[in-house]
């Protein structure tokens, strides 16, 4: 798609939450080289605008500014962090269209979702502004007469997030919401492709009274910006949402100054309907989970294995529930289906529909997605799913359904687990004791029970194997920014 800069200009309600510059230190600034990047609108190819595109010297810039930052807000009360939280919160919902707008243009969802995902993202601040008010310590008996153990928990400090393009909001908020209601400071690289989101963010965060330095948002590149962050020895953890590949390294760069680490890597989930399902639940699940932000999303279902006998009813039901599907830009009204975010990943659509084809998937619902229509790709329903695909064993990431017969329960578990991913996992079943078993069987860190939407800020959202480490959201995402101390207090 040719990139011509955008006609007209963006118009909010709220013009200072279209910014072109990095936040650091409670200022907004260039690029000390002066570099930019292009943000583009990947429905049009549009260009929107410019950010700095920050080296490591801007990089070392908003470390100092974040340990600044790290010494004011460690000393405020919880009540005090509590307050300031909430304002931000309260500001995302009052700003809820401004972001959802600049949202859609830069990411390119449908606007009535980037909507639900500020909500969703804001629900983050809040269930963290409630538990800085909860880091609760505990009291041990001790081991001498007189003694006692004092366990409290402190925030680890400066910390760091990279953030993907995908929930341009959601992804920032569960990591700097529990960051900032632990008490630690933070600095955002949030993806190339939405900083704007990002940047109207920090705007708000300013507004609701969050000192300079606890929050930074630093554009650009990833590699210089990430290899700067994880390489500081003032860095105390890092928390990443993104590939496995990518997470693998950042993880071995971690090492060096042994920081903490939280890893929220890909996905291949498993959707399992059973023959003793409710058939109209699953397919309402399966819509949920697998049309998501146009299946861009690392729970998205990413293979359906449905038994021999409910096959065929199942398809026919999934083939109606997708005649519902709307493709357009997501600014267009009754749109649910947007453009993907760019052309490799309409390629990885394309490239998982001929490997499948060619080894004897049968096309049920949607075009051939051949030809160049942009960054657009109609909805896919595949059927012949066999294990030896390249869809059964990579994240599709975009709205191309696959579903492959399973005969028993143990053919099912198997075929779920075979994958070196465990992140989201869903099935239906309306047997109370095959829900339990298949739950505790599935190696994945979040299970859908007769439930596609499983995503909620009071919930420990992570993967197991290949798919990460620790857990945001919950008080268990609080967890991951704070330090236990434990104080020996001596008897007489
Ligand atoms: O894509 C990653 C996370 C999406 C979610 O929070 O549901």
């Amino acid at each position: 798609m040719a990139k011509t800069q955008q006609t007209a200009p963006i118009k909010l309600r709220h013009a200072a939450l279209f910014q072109q510059a990095c936040y650091i230190g409670g200022q907004w600034s260039q690029a000390q080289s002066g570099a930019t990047l292009d943000v583009d609108n990947p429905a049009t190819g549009e260009i929107i605008g410019q950010v700095p595109n920050c080296n490591e010297q801007d990089t070392a810039r908003a470390i100092a500014e974040a340990e600044k930052g790290f010494q004011v807000w460690r000393h405020k009360t919880a009540n005090e962090r509590n307050e300031v939280l909430m304002r931000w919160y309260q500001l995302m919902l009052d700003h809820t269209d401004d972001l959802g707008a600049l949202m859609t243009l830069e990411q390119g969802k449908p606007l009535a979702e980037a909507k639900g995902e500020v909500n969703y993202a804001a629900s983050f601040i809040k269930w963290f502004a409630e538990e800085a008010r909860r880091a609760y310590g505990e009291t041990i008996p001790g081991a001498k007469p007189g003694q006692h153990i004092v366990v409290t928990r402190q925030p680890v400090g400066v910390t760091c997030c990279i953030t993907p393009w995908n929930f341009p909001a959601a992804m920032i908020t569960r990591k700097a919401g529990a960051a900032l209601a632990a008490g630690c400071s933070m600095i955002v690289k949030p993806a190339e492709a939405t900083p704007y989101t990002a940047l109207a963010l920090a705007q708000l965060a300013e507004e609701a009274g969050v000192p300079a330095g606890v929050l930074n948002v630093i554009t650009g590149k990833p590699q210089p910006i990430g290899e700067a962050l994880t390489r500081s020895p003032v860095v105390r953890k890092l928390s990443f949402t993104g590939s496995t590949r990518v997470g693998s390294i950042l993880m071995s760069q971690c090492a060096e100054h042994i920081q903490k680490v939280s890893l929220e890597l890909g996905g291949n989930a498993p959707f399992i309907v059973f023959d003793d399902a409710d058939l109209d639940k699953a397919v309402e699940g399966a819509m949920a989970s697998k049309f998501r932000n146009t299946g861009q999303t690392c729970v998205c279902a990413n293979r359906f294995l449905v038994q021999r006998s409910v096959h065929d009813a199942f398809v026919e039901k999934l083939t109606e529930a997708m005649k519902t599907l709307k493709v357009g830009d997501g600014f267009e009204e009754g749109v649910n289906q947007s453009a993907l975010i760019n052309r490799a990943a309409v390629e990885k659509v394309q490239q998982h529909y001929q490997d499948a084809m060619s080894k004897g998937a049968k096309r049920v619902f949607g075009p051939a997605p051949e030809g160049d229509r942009g960054n657009y790709v109609e909805p896919l329903l595949l059927t012949g799913i066999k294990p030896e695909m390249q869809v059964c064993h990579e994240e599709t990431f975009g709205p191309l359904a696959a579903v492959m017969a399973f005969d028993s329960e143990d053919d099912a578990i198997r075929l779920a687990n075979d994958t070196p991913y465990g992140l989201a996992a869903y099935f239906y079943s309306q047997n109370i004791h095959r829900v339990w078993r298949v739950a505790d069987a599935l190696e994945s860190g979040i299970i859908g029970v007769n439930e596609g939407a499983v995503s909620n800020a009071a919930a420990p959202f992570g993967g197991m194997k290949a798919s990460g480490l620790g857990r945001e959201g919950s008080s268990h995402g609080m967890a991951e920014y704070e330090e236990i101390k434990y104080l020996c207090m001596g008897g007489e």
